[in-house]
């Protein structure tokens, strides 16, 4: 594409050089840079990219994209206020638009983000629709899977994966949406159907600053969402809240999009009532202005309910009836990672779970008390370089809700693990029950409570997941809690 047709819609720009210059590749890393691509300098948390223009140049580049102007440079230079602000609206020209011809469904939320993808994926896909999925555990283009890097790509990636779901014919996207992406532009220039909003709670206060930040960066979704009304169905917007989440008036307020609302304890458009949150499932009756019916999850807890009322919600704007929503819900066994069993014949339950935010600690930890008939041991860390107020906050749930608590490293990154630790143990000073122990070495931690679980104890590994590795200054180690509480079971450790 031609870096004039490309340049376009950015009207404040200081172009020096030809514009008729044919771009094949735009990227944002110098190193990912070949002969003809137009690189765009962006000023990183770690890094300037515009330390990186001249290799750029060196490396084949043809035009470069940057905030000040570099003298002699031997390629058109373009000129803008801020790189990160056309980074999506070239990403978007360059592709043609993709996300125009898909209809794209975001999730954002503290917690729950990646379960709901997941659940309105299953129901569109056993719909017979080609979906897509993009998320913190993987991208999927068709049947085909990717590795990710982040939960939401940054603009370039994200406008390349709907480029290549459109060329395959993808009907659906269902993406999350984390706020980092919405403070950082990575969605701007992609056009979404509907929008859900599953709850805000603490989390990223390194990032955003305050929960007000937090949520205003949540809030921009709906703010940007439909503001056209067009004549066919295709063309609705929707916005997809929890009407139990204490800001869902802030987020109703945000939109001009049709609403369509869920909840258990509030009032709202699709509604679940007599629950019941048992060891192998929950089970609830869904009351909408579609109808109702009785559906029966193979995924426990309160909060699972909360995810199953967002999936169907955002079914029903699909028009998919209550009847097949309600098969497929029952058919999802659960998300990778998410409330997963380790089993491996022991007669104690051991649970991997990804909760690795105060709110969803309480959740799945409030959920194993409902049923636990024997005791709560919770191996639960705090990633390094991320929200160090969620710590103490965390430590101190870990503790009120376990028999014992042992407290490990999750992702210490380049912050020194003790230092993380004391952070934790920082909560714990007016808490009563003392029943916890610190092992920094989460094999040792796993291995300890493993050890001595008795029959009907339930061991919870929080805050990994699905996650293969431990990530130690700057190293990425391959570790799998399933993996090491599968080895400490069977004695191998
Ligand atoms: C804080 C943050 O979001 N950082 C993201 C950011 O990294 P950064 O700002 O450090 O980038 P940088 O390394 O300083 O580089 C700046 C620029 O120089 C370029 N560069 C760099 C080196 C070089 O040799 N040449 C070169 O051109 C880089 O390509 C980049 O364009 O840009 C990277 C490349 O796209 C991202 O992978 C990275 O996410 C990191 C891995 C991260 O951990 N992000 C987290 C906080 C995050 O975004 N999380 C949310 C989910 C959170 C949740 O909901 O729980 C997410 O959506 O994943
Ligand atoms: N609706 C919910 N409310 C509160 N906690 C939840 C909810 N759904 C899931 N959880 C808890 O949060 C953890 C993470 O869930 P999930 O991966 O679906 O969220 P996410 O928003 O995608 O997280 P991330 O921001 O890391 O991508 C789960 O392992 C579970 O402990
Ligand atoms: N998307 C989240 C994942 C946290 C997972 C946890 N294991 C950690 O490393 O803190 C984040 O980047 O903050
Ligand atoms: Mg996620």
């Amino acid at each position: 594409m031609q870096l004039r047709t490309l340049l376009a819609p950015i009207l404040l720009k200081r172009v020096m050089g030809p514009d008729a210059v044919d771009i094949v590749k735009i990227t944002a890393d110098s190193r990912q840079v070949t002969t003809g691509s137009l690189f765009i300098a962006l000023k990183g948390h770690t890094v300037d990219g515009h330390d990186f223009v001249r290799k750029a140049v060196e490396q084949g580049a043809v035009a470069v994209v940057t905030e000040t102007e570099f003298a002699n440079l031997p390629v058109t230079q373009v000129v803008v206020k801020n790189t990160r602000d056309v980074i999506p609206i070239l990403s978007s020209v360059f592709y043609r638009h993709p996300s125009k011809s898909m209809k794209v469904i975001g999730v954002t939320g503290t917690n729950g983000k990646t379960t709901v993808t997941h659940l309105i994926d299953k129901i569109l896909m056993d719909q017979g629709h080609l979906t897509g999925l993009i998320g913190t555990i993987k991208k999927r283009i068709g049947r085909e899977e990717f590795d990710v890097q982040n939960t939401t790509p940054e603009a370039l990636d994200l406008q390349e994966t709907f480029h290549r779901m459109r060329e395959i014919g993808t009907v659906y996207t269902v993406m999350e949406v984390s706020s980092h992406a919405l403070e950082l532009k990575r969605v701007a220039g992609t056009e979404f159907r509907t929008a859900v909003f599953t709850n805000l709670t603490q989390d990223h206060l390194d990032f955003h600053g305050s929960m007000e930040e937090y949520r205003n960066a949540k809030g921009k979704f709906f703010a940007r969402l439909g503001n056209t009304y067009g004549d066919t169905p295709d063309e609705s917007r929707f916005a997809v809240i929890n009407a139990d989440d204490p800001s869902a008036p802030f987020f109703l307020q945000q939109t001009t999009a049709q609403t369509i609302t869920y909840g258990i304890d509030q009032p709202a458009d699709v509604r679940a009532t007599q629950l019941r949150i048992e060891a192998g499932g929950a089970s609830f009756r869904l009351e909408s202005f579609a109808g109702s019916v009785d559906i029966r999850l193979q995924m426990t807890g309160k909060f699972s309910v909360y995810n199953a009322l967002a999936a169907a919600a955002a079914a029903l704007c699909e028009g998919v009836p209550l009847a097949a929503i309600r098969l497929s819900l029952e058919s999802v066994s659960g998300v990778d990672g998410r409330f997963e069993r380790v089993d491996v014949g022991q007669n104690f339950t051991v649970l991997v779970d990804y909760a690795h935010t105060p709110d969803s600690l309480e959740n799945v930890l409030k959920t194993i008390r409902e049923f636990a008939k024997g005791s709560v041991y919770t191996v639960v860390g705090c990633g390094g370089d991320r929200d160090r107020t969620k710590r103490p906050l965390m430590a101190r749930i870990a503790v009120e809700y376990s028999d014992v608590a042992v407290l490990t490293s999750d992702n210490p990154r380049t912050e020194d693990p003790e230092l993380i630790l004391d952070d934790m143990e920082a909560g714990l000073a007016s808490v009563t029950s003392r029943r916890y122990v610190r092992l920094t070495d989460r094999t040792d931690a796993i291995r300890w409570a493993i050890a001595r679980a008795k029959a009907h104890d339930i061991v919870l590994i929080a805050g990994k997941g699905h996650e293969t590795y431990q990530i130690i200054g700057s190293t990425k180690y391959h570790y799998d809690d399933r993996e090491v509480a599968a080895k400490a079971i069977r004695g191998e450790l």
